[in-house]
This record gives C-alpha cells, sequence and structure tokens, in this order.
C-alpha cells in the first residue's frame, strides 16, 4: 500500500477551523482525508476518530445507522479539546462499496442483519484494512491516540500497526428508532462496546 501526500489547506467548520490533509492511494485510487486541529506532534496521545466513509450517515441524513451523528460529535469533542485528528477513510459500506451497501440494505429490508446481508452478497462482514491510517498519522507527527471509538477491531488493527492507543473513549451518538436493530446486530456479532443499548432495557425493569 503506498500512499501520497498531496496537499493540505484550511477547513472552516461550524465548530472550527480544521487543517485538512489530502491523500492518495495508489493501488485503489481512493482518496482519504485527514482534519487535525490544534498541535498534534507533541507527542502527547492526540485525541482521534478514525472514521470509514458512510455516504448516506454522513452526507445524506440517513437514520439507519449511527456514522452522521458520530462524525459530527467527534469534530465537536475535538474542538472541545482544541487539539486532535479526524481521518475520513474512503472505505464505505465497511469496505464493499456503496452499491454493494445499498444491495446490502435491499437484504435487510427483507429482514437480513448486517451480517448476514454482507454473507448473502459473498463478502466477510467487515473488509476494512486500516493500513493506510500508519501512513496518514506518521505523515501528520501523531504516534499515540485516545481513540473515539465502539468497536474493539480498530483498536487492535492500530495496535498492530504499532500505533499506540493511550485510551479508547466512546462514541455513542444517534441512537433511534431506525438503527436499533442495526446496533444491536453490531454488539452482538461484531463486538462493538455499546453501552447505550443497555439504558432503556434498565429503565424498563
Ligand atoms: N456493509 C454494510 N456497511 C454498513 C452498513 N451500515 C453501515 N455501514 C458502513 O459501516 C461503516 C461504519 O462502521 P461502524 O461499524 O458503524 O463503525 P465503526 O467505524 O466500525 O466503529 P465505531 O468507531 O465505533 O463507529 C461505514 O463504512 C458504513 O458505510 C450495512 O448495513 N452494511
Ligand atoms: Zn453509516
Amino acid at each position: 500500500m503506498t500512499l501520497d501526500f498531496i496537499a493540505a489547506s484550511k477547513l472552516p467548520t461550524p465548530f472550527g477551523i480544521f487543517a485538512m490533509h489530502g491523500f492518495f492511494e495508489r493501488e485503489t485510487g481512493r482518496e482519504h482525508v485527514a482534519l487535525t486541529l490544534g498541535d498534534v506532534r507533541s507527542g502527547e496521545p492526540v485525541l482521534a476518530r478514525l472514521h470509514s466513509e458512510c455516504l448516506t450517515g454522513d452526507a445524506l441524513f440517513s437514520l439507519r445507522c449511527d456514522c452522521g451523528f458520530q462524525l459530527e460529535a467527534a469534530l465537536r469533542a475535538i474542538a472541545d479539546e482544541g487539539r486532535g485528528v479526524l481521518l475520513y477513510l474512503r472505505q464505505e459500506g465497511r469496505g464493499i462499496g456503496l452499491l454493494n451497501k445499498i444491495r446490502a440494505y435491499a437484504l435487510q429490508d427483507e429482514g437480513a442483519d448486517t451480517v448476514e446481508a454482507n454473507i448473502k452478497l459473498g463478502f466477510a462482514d467487515d473488509l476494512r484494512d486500516y493500513a493506510l491510517c500508519q501512513p496518514m498519522l506518521a505523515h501528520l507527527g501523531i504516534k499515540a491516540l485516545k481513540l473515539m471509538t465502539n468497536n474493539p477491531r480498530k483498536v487492535k488493527a492500530l495496535q498492530d500497526l504499532g500505533i499506540r492507543v493511550a485510551q479508547r473513549v466512546p462514541l455513542e451518538h444517534g441512537l433511534n428508532p431506525h438503527n436499533l436493530h442495526y446496533l444491536k446486530t453490531k454488539a452482538g456479532k461484531l463486538g462493538h462496546m455499546l453501552g447505550l443499548l443497555h439504558q432503556g432495557e434498565e429503565s424498563k425493569d
């Protein structure tokens, strides 16, 4: 995997003025982006989000998942801290791409869960590869992270790449009736650590 740094610019957002760094992955032709705020090169663990592309959730307001809510919450948290990084990784649909994700959604409309739908389409449950994070973080001078995620596979993947995860910070946002079953499947079959799924159950008891 070869990643070229292409250019950096400012990115003003409602949450703060980030620096935007663009990268090109030669083998796949994918274009990836990192947003940073503050001095991330000091060596202190950096508040970080590895966000996998979800066009439907990030840009089209989908309630089928929690991605858009997590994206906004992560940028707000970085802005509140005054320092942090968000890697926006072009791994749409856990790596199967947008059109296959729509195929998977169609199967889910018929009753399959998110993992069963991937398998019916001939894919593994999660095809993402986080190797590209290493050159992105190295370019930005970041060695250790406080990682905002509920996904233990992400933590392990980074550690296997030699990146220190000093802390895992839960990022639970956007639970709604349309994504409840999806989030339960993620917790049950993909190992996501989602405390908010149990809060409702406790209040019912
Ligand atoms: N194949 C498939 N991909 C989906 C589906 N719903 C969301 N995605 C994709 O899943 C990715 C987000 O994965 P999540 O499991 O929500 O989150 P995560 O990044 O693994 O973990 P967190 O860091 O806790 O958010 C994005 O690339 C979405 O496009 C689905 O039903 N099927
Ligand atoms: Zn999503």
